[in-house]
C-alpha cells in the first residue's frame, strides 16, 4: 500500500503552512518577527528574558508581581540533581555539549514523577511548571558541559542573579561586565523563540502524539544540533578559525564555494533579504569587540560577510554574529549551540503547550517512489 498520491510534494515541507501559531510571527516581507506582536529588537533591549519567557508562554509581558514570581520560582529551581550530574559523568569528557544537554534532559524527564500521575503528561499546570524547571536548569546543565570539558567542578547557581548573570556564573565562576553581560542577555532574547523552525517543528510533532514535554524538547534538541539549523553558530567559528584573518577571508570563500561547500551562518529558509535578528545582535558583537579589543575579528566578520554578498547575493543569519560574540565572551565553540537550546526551551516549551491545547496529530502524505506491488520470491 502507498499513500495515496498527492497531486505536488513540498520537499522540506517549504512554503507549507502546517498551522496556526499565536507565539510569533515571522515576516519575510517586512523583515521583522515579533513575539507575540512586541517586535524582537525592542525585546531585545528593554527585556529581562524572564519578562520575554513569561510573554512567550502567557501572552503578555509581566506585571512588576508576575515577574517577580516568576524569577523566584525560576532561581529556587536552579540546583541540579545529583543523578542529573552522574548521568553527565557517565559520558566521556570529549562528548560534544550538545550531547550532554540532549541526555541531560531525557534525564529530568526520567525523575520527574509526575508523569506517571494520571493526566500528569497533559496536565497545563504541570507543563507551565516544567517550562519553568527546564528554564532554571539547562544554564546549570550547559555551564557545566563546558566545565567538565576542562576538568572543572560544576559552580552552584546563585539566587541573587538574573537568568543571563547566572549563566555566566556558572560557566566561568564569575559576573563578567555589564556589557558583556546585555549583550548575552540580548542574544538569549533573540534566540528564544522563532515560529515553525525545524527545531520547534519536532517538538510540535512529538508533542502531537500526546508525548510528553520532556520527549518533545529532547528530540527537539537532536534537531537543533545540525549545521544547517543551530549547529551554524558553532560551524561559523570554525569558519573563522579556518580562514584565520580578514586577509585570508577571500581566498578562503573562493575555496568554499568551488567545492560547493555552504558557508555556516549565511541564508535562511523564509528571510531572503536578511535575517530580522542580525542587526541587533551586530550591534551587541561590536560592542563585545570594542570591550576586548578585537578588531581583527570585527575585520574578518566584515570581510567574509561582504564577500559572501557580494558573490551569492545571500545575507547573514542571527548564528553569524552570535558565534563570534559567544567566542569573545569566552564560551568553547562547541557550547555555543547549547546556548541556543537554553534560550530557545522558552519558544518550544510555548509551542508544545500550544499544540496540546488544540492538538492534531502531525503526519503528512508522501509520494510513494519504490517499486509497484510485486510477490516474494519462494
Ligand atoms: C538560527 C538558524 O537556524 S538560521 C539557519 C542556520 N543555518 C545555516 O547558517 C546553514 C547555512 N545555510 C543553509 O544551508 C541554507 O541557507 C538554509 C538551510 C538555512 C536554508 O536554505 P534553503 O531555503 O533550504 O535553501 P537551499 O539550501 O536550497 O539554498 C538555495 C540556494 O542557495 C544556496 N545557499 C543557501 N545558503 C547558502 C550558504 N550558506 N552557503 C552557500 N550557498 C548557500 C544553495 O546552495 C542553493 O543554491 P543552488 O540553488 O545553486 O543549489
Ligand atoms: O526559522 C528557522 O528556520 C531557523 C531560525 O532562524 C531559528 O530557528 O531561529
Amino acid at each position: 500500500m502507498t499513500d495515496s498520491p498527492t497531486p505536488e510534494v513540498h520537499r522540506g515541507l517549504a512554503g507549507v503552512v502546517a498551522d496556526t501559531t499565536a507565539i510569533s510571527k515571522v515576516d519575510p516581507d517586512s523583515n521583522s518577527l515579533l513575539y507575540r506582536g512586541y517586535p524582537v529588537q525592542d525585546l531585545a533591549t528593554t527585556q529581562p528574558f524572564e519578562a520575554v519567557a513569561h510573554l512567550l508562554w502567557h501572552g503578555e509581558l509581566p506585571t512588576a508581581a508576575e515577574l517577580a514570581e516568576l524569577e523566584s520560582l525560576e532561581r529556587s529551581l536552579r540546583p541540579m540533581d545529583e543523578r542529573t550530574r552522574r548521568v553527565i559523568d557517565d559520558l566521556p569528557r570529549d562528548a560534544h555539549p550538545m550531547d550532554v544537554v540532549r541526555t541531560a534532559v531525557s534525564q529530568l524527564g526520567g525523575l520527574d514523577a509526575t508523569l506517571l500521575r494520571d493526566g500528569g503528561v497533559l496536565d497545563p499546570e504541570l507543563n507551565r511548571g516544567r517550562a519553568v524547571y527546564l528554564l532554571a536548569q539547562l544554564p546549570g546543565i550547559v555551564a557545566y558541559g563546558q566545565r567538565r570539558r576542562h576538568g572543572l567542578d560544576p559552580v552552584p547557581p546563585r539566587d541573587d542573579l538574573d537568568v543571563a548573570r547566572n549563566f555566566l556564573w556558572q560557566t566561568f565562576g564569575e559576573v563578567p561586565d555589564d556589557v558583556v553581560v546585555d549583550a548575552f542577555r540580548t542574544s538569549l532574547v533573540l534566540y528564544a523563540e522563532h515560529s515553525f523552525n525545524a527545531s520547534t517543528f519536532t517538538a510540535r510533532v512529538v508533542a502531537s502524539t500526546l508525548s510528553d514535554v520532556y520527549s518533545a524538547v529532547t528530540a527537539a534538541v537532536g534537531a537543533l544540533k545540525g549545521p544547517l539549523h543551530g549547529g551554524a553558530n558553532e560551524a561559523v567559528m570554525h569558519a573563522f578559525a579556518e580562514i584565520g584573518s580578514a586577509d585570508r577571508a577571500e581566498a578562503w570563500l573562493d575555496d568554499a564555494l568551488a567545492a560547493k561547500r555552504k558557508v555556516m551562518g549565511f541564508g535562511h529558509r523564509v528571510y531572503r533579504h536578511g535575517d530580522s535578528r542580525v542587526p541587533s545582535m551586530k550591534a551587541a558583537l561590536d560592542a563585545l569587540v570594542e570591550h576586548y579589543d578585537r578588531p581583527d575579528l570585527a575585520a574578518l566578520y566584515d570581510t567574509l560577510e561582504a564577500a559572501f554578498v557580494a558573490r551569492k547575493g545571500i545575507y547573514p543569519n542571527l548564528d553569524y554574529p552570535a558565534g563570534p560574540a559567544y567566542h569573545l565572551m569566552g564560551f568553547d565553540t562547541e557550547t555555543f549551540t547549547p546556548i541556543f537550546v537554553a534560550a530557545r526551551i522558552v519558544g518550544w516549551t510555548a509551542h508544545v503547550a500550544e499544540q496540546q491545547a488544540a492538538n492534531s496529530l502531525i503526519r503528512p502524505l508522501s509520494a510513494y517512489t519504490g517499486p509497484e506491488r510485486r510477490d516474494v520470491p519462494r
